[in-house]
């Protein structure tokens, strides 16, 4: 069977705004899709089409199904009931999809699907070699990816040469958009939350790039959270809710609280409250201190967190806002001081955030059992009991039972974020750690960390969306591995932190490092 290709050239009719839907071309169509892991129903019954030369967004819960569908139309894996139809090819229930039915659908993953021991050229060479010659193919395959790479994201620092593990979260993650780009002709591109790991400039380079595409043709299907970046780039939005597509709306006039409440969200909560209670006062007992750290990416930083304070790490990403947690982390140096003991919440859970064989229940109780053993005996009522509590109080999706690869994304980052705080730390170590977490989620999350600290515990924590800093008590503002300016209260805003953190400086930036803190575990206990 031969798969269909789209006419060469741009489509005639621009995309978004006037288009008549039925003029235009159906890439892939999902009807009456229903697929079940075991006990769980990830869909029942979706109805969705994808139309040449537009941008889908697909929005949902952690949970509602949203990579599963994708997988299933990337013909990734079969459906068990219904069909999917790629260029008016059916694929039906119960069936095997045929890898060459699907050659022309790409799928960029959230988890990125490059292996970390290979160069990049190498991994484009494995997902890419049916476009590139044989002959010379690691120079083939280096040449293509950096002229791909030079296309989407200017100045993207990564060399084909480079080893897939030697890249920060972000590069790792431009690689594997532009390694699913590479299909010749691509006619549907799937990206999975492909902006959590990307800077701005990075994720605005990337939408550029769509709009390239779907000027030539080409359907990408979006998945987000981040519901104002959706509506800034699609044509038309999919709400998924419990494995199925509740909603299918022209982007063109809908509002982020509009999407929201099609979620099935309070709209309250997505501007819930930042801090409530009052700051630590100023001489409350210390938790942690940096006095004039200096070292690889850190020049002279000096900060403070007392006890039952929210410490915020702001300022553009890579600034030296990694190497602080890391010094919290390992305080071995004599400029730094911690009391008591601390968790770590990695934003990179591919890396070291998750045991991915172990269950949830386990992954939840690691750092927390031995605090709740007895005489150095487990009491495993007792750690059932806490396991129960944060799935719950967290509705993990998928239960304590469940392995951790069975979880979304979200659901996994959950249960890293539960860790920590099931433990015992005085001081939680927070990076970025809210990746991938849906809207709803977050908020609950934020409500947590401010719970957590009222009850005298200290956290630290660097987040790359500078809207979340309004929940700290004290932010400091990094720049070139220096602190250029600690808010506190009602100085604590979004804008105040961009325009310090792009105020003209004349000082020269530190040298970039690439070692983000990433401790081989994911907690420690003194
Ligand atoms: N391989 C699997 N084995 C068992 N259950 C799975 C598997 N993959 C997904 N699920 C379950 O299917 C449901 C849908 O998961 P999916 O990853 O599609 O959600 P999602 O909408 O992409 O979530 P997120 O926003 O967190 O990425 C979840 O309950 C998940 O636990």
């Amino acid at each position: 069977m031969h798969v269909d290709k789209l006419p060469a050239g741009p489509l005639a009719v621009p995309p978004g705004e006037g288009r008549d839907p039925s003029a235009v071309r159906t890439v892939v169509a999902a009807r009456g899709v229903t697929k079940t892991y075991g006990p769980t129903r990830a869909l029942s019954g979706v109805d969705l089409e994808v139309r040449a030369g537009e941008v889908l967004g697909l929005v949902g819960h952690n949970g509602a199904g949203k990579s599963t569908l994708m997988r299933v139309l990337a013909g990734l894996e079969g459906c068990d009931q219904g069909a999917v139809t790629v260029l008016g090819h059916e694929v039906p229930g119960g069936a095997r999809p045929r890898e060459q039915d699907f050659r022309t659908v790409r799928m960029a993953y959230q988890e990125t699907s490059l292996c970390p021991d290979l160069t990049v050229a190498e991994n484009i060479w494995l997902s890419s070699r049916r476009c590139l010659p044989r002959a010379r193919w690691r120079r083939a395959a280096g040449e293509a990816v950096r002229r791909r790479l030079d296309e989407i994201f200017p100045g993207h620092g990564v060399s084909p040469r480079d080893r897939v593990e030697d890249l920060t979260l972000a590069q790792r993650q431009m690689v594997e958009i532009t390694r699913a780009s590479l299909a010749e002709p691509l006619d549907l591109l799937i990206l999975d939350e492909p902006t959590e790991s990307l800077g701005p400039d990075a994720a605005h380079s990337l939408y550029a790039y769509v709009r390239t595409l779907t000027a030539r043709g080409t359907a990408v299907l979006l998945i987000s959270h981040r519901i104002r970046e959706v509506l800034s780039v699609a044509d038309r939005v999919a709400v998924m809710r419990d494995g199925a597509v509740a909603e299918d709306r022209r982007a063109a006039g809908l509002g982020e609280d509009d999407v929201l409440r099609l979620m099935g969200a309070e709209v309250a909560l997505r501007s819930a409250p930042g801090r409530t209670a009052p700051a630590p006062a100023a001489d409350a007992s210390p938790a942690a201190e940096l006095r004039d750290a200096t070292g690889p990416g850190l020049r002279g930083v000096s900060l403070r967190v007392a006890k039952g304070e929210v410490v915020g790490l702001a300022g553009l990403a890579g600034q030296g806002q990694q190497q602080v947690l890391e010094r919290l982390w390992r305080p071995v140096r004599r400029d730094t001081t911690v009391h008591g003991t601390r968790a770590f919440v990695p934003g990179d859970r591919q890396r070291s955030g998750v045991l991915p064989l172990w269950t949830v229940a386990e992954n939840l109780i690691v750092s927390g059992m031995r605090t709740l053993a007895r005489y150095g005996v487990r009491r495993t009522a007792e750690e059932r009991a806490v396991v129960l509590d944060w799935v719950g109080r967290l509705a993990i999706r998928g239960g304590a039972d469940a392995a951790m690869t069975e979880l979304s994304g979200g659901n996994q980052q959950k249960v890293i974020v539960a860790r920590a705080f099931a433990s015992a730390a005085d001081l939680v170590l927070l990076d970025d750690p809210f990746r991938g977490v849906d809207v709803h989620t977050k908020t609950d999350l934020y409500g947590l960390i401010r719970a957590e600290a009222a009850q005298g515990r200290s956290v630290v924590w660097y987040s790359s969306e500078n809207a979340e800093m309004a929940h700290c008590d004290r932010v400091y503002v990094f720049r070139a591995g220096q602190v250029v300016a600690e808010l506190t209260g009602p100085e604590i805003s979004e804008e105040r932190i961009i325009a310090v953190s792009f105020a003209e400086s004349d000082q020269r930036p530190a040298a970039p490092s690439r070692a983000a803190a990433n401790p081989a575990g994911a907690h420690r206990h003194d």
